[in-house]
């Protein structure tokens, strides 16, 4: 088997190489490349593996033929266009938390920074200017600190800041009472954060609801000499009315790690008193950058080498556990799925995976996103679990998901429903032996088989003398029969054949067994 190529595009610790390497990748370090040199160079790769320079566009996702994943060392991934990599099926990895300590540590620095004013001091000092009474600063001890999200940074930040006696307020509208309790902090809303606080760190990602979130009109609301940390992103806060707010004296302080464009050569803000800043440099430690590296190597091979996936942002995570439990399901739930996607003529208004049994006490997300690819693989190529849910969505297609832990005349079940303008209809199938998958239902008929390579499909009116009549049609035309499964609703009534053959059933025979006597519907099947 020819190893995955994993491409590394950013400077990362060299333990990234080194770890994809052993986990079977072979790998190519080119870090600094142009989009256009990264355009040409990409098709040949499974894997890229980036820090927040590589900025993963359309056009590169585009021009990345074999690409499966792309693996974040660090948080942020805003640098990547996550929509397009869905629809095109690729995997987004990040690394949650290997730097988050190293962030937070920076932004307890840049607040001490900017209470004793250390950057300018030091210049002066340097200079041979002894400014001794030019900087009197401000104690942090029992001053209020409000933080603008409290997630992992974020909670790191305020349980530092609390060791230094600081009083903690959050604005986060996903933190719940119990966990701010726990963290010993008050949530607050948003004016009340601003009114009170005498230092704002940001740590939430950037996204719609955050973009600008210290606006010019926020940034109006805060308490007159308030100091500002980011060392989240760039676009939280509005670089031209901190600089005016800087100006006026509404803001003593201003630390910035990250700007709206980086790198950032030029600012308004580069000069004016009471600003300070580094370029990007929150994760930039020993060891945040050896955690991430090491995390984001082992994640892409695993995901390359194994089909583990971890820290997905498109996909349904699979830990090391659930894994080889869910994996026969997976098979039983892609093969239901193309199997009604094959048989399934007409639009369609709703798939509904029902589990039940054993089968519904797991993660369902993974099982859901394996019927949607195996249904819509009878559509598209190019369709797999990651851009499956998505495309799914594009079509407007209503996805219903049911569990019944109860088990019913199977151990375990899946059932897969299609409602079309003709009605619903379901197939259902379970594992044998825990991991073998045999369709057990087809639209109300019990029959059992394995959907597994060609297959035929018959459906007939149940009358002696078919089964000798579609035997000498297969063998005339030099086709062997694997198994041959049959079922029926009552007798004399609707059978359904499911053969399994050696060979591809040509459509020329197709058309022959239409046309035997009692035949309703015959076609063709491939799994
Ligand atoms: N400067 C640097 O080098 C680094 C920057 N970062 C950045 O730090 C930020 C925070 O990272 P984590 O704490 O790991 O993320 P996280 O996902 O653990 O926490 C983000 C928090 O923001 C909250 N949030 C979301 N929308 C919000 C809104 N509208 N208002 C208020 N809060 C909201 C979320 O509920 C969550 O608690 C990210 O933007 C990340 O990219 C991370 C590492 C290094
Ligand atoms: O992890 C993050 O979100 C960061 O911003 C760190 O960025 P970097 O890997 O240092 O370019």
């Amino acid at each position: 088997m020819t190893k995955p190529r994993v491409l590394i595009s950013d400077k990362m610790d060299p333990n990234a190489e080194r770890l994809l390497r052993e986990g079977g990748c072979d790998v190519d370090v080119i870090t600094g490349e142009t989009p256009e040199q990264l355009i040409a160079r990409i098709g040949d790769y499974d894997g890229l593996a980036i820090r927040s320079s590589t900025k993963v566009t359309k056009e590169i996702i585009d021009a990345a033929k074999n690409l499966k994943v792309i693996g974040r060392a660090g948080i942020g991934v805003d640098n990547v266009d996550i929509p397009y990599a869905s629809a095109k099926g690729v995997v987004v990895m990040n690394t949650p938390f290997g730097n988050s300590i190293t962030t937070a540590e920076h932004a307890i620095a840049m607040m001490f920074a900017l209470a004793r004013q250390i950057p300018e001091a030091n210049a002066q000092t340097q200079q041979g200017l002894w400014p001794k009474n030019g900087f009197m600063g401000i104690e942090v001890t029992g001053k209020t600190l409000g933080l603008i999200g409290a997630g992992n940074i974020g909670s790191i930040v305020a349980s530092r800041a609390l060791g230094l006696r600081m009083k903690v307020v959050a604005f986060d509208p996903f933190l719940s009472p119990e966990r701010a309790v726990e963290l010993g902090i008050e949530k607050v809303e948003l004016d009340d954060l601003l009114a009170r606080a005498d230092f704002i760190t940001l740590h939430t990602p950037l996204t719609d609801q955050t973009r600008n979130i210290l606006s010019r009109e926020n940034l109006a609301k805060t308490k007159k000499g308030v100091r500002i940390v980011n060392c989240a992103r760039g676009g939280l806060i509005d670089e031209a009315a901190l600089k005016d707010a800087l100006d006026s004296g509404q803001v003593a302080g201003a630390a910035l790690d990250v700007f709206q464009t980086e790198p950032a050569k030029e600012s308004p803000l580069f000069g004016t008193p009471g600003f300070i800043c580094t370029p990007h440099l929150g994760a930039s430690t020993n060891e945040a950058q050896v955690n991430v590296a090491l995390q984001v190597a082992e994640q892409i091979a695993d995901f390359l080498v194994n089909g583990g996936v971890t820290n997905a942002l498109n996909m349904p995570s699979l830990s090391a556990e659930e894994a080889p439990k869910l994996k026969p399901y997976m098979a039983l739930a892609q093969r239901l799925g193309s199997l009604v996607g094959q048989l399934t003529t007409g639009s369609l208004a709703r798939i509904s995976i029902h589990t039940e049994g054993a089968a519904a006490e797991l993660n369902a997300k993974p099982i859901v996103a394996a019927v949607l690819a195996g249904f819509l693989r009878t559509q598209s190529d190019t369709v797999n679990m990651v851009n499956a849910p998505f495309l799914a969505k594009e079509r407007g297609l209503e996805v219903r998901e049911v569990k019944t832990e109860k088990a019913g005349d199977y151990h375990t079940l899946i059932r897969v429903s299609v409602k079309t303008d003709s009605g619903e209809r379901s197939v259902a199938g379970t594992l044998f032996s825990n991991s073998e998958p045999r369709l057990v239902e087809l639209f109300g008929i019990k029959v059992e088989a394995e959907l597994d390579g060609p297959m035929m499909y018959i459906v007939n009116e149940d009358a002696p003398g078919f089964i000798g009549r579609i035997g000498t049609l297969l063998g005339e035309n030099a086709i062997n029969i694997g198994t041959f499964n049959l079922g029926r609703r009552e007798a004399g009534g609707e059978a359904v054949l499911l053969l399994s053959v050696d060979e591809p059933v040509p459509a020329a025979v197709v058309e022959k067994a239409r046309a035997l006597p009692g035949v309703k519907r015959v076609m063709a099947l491939g799994f």
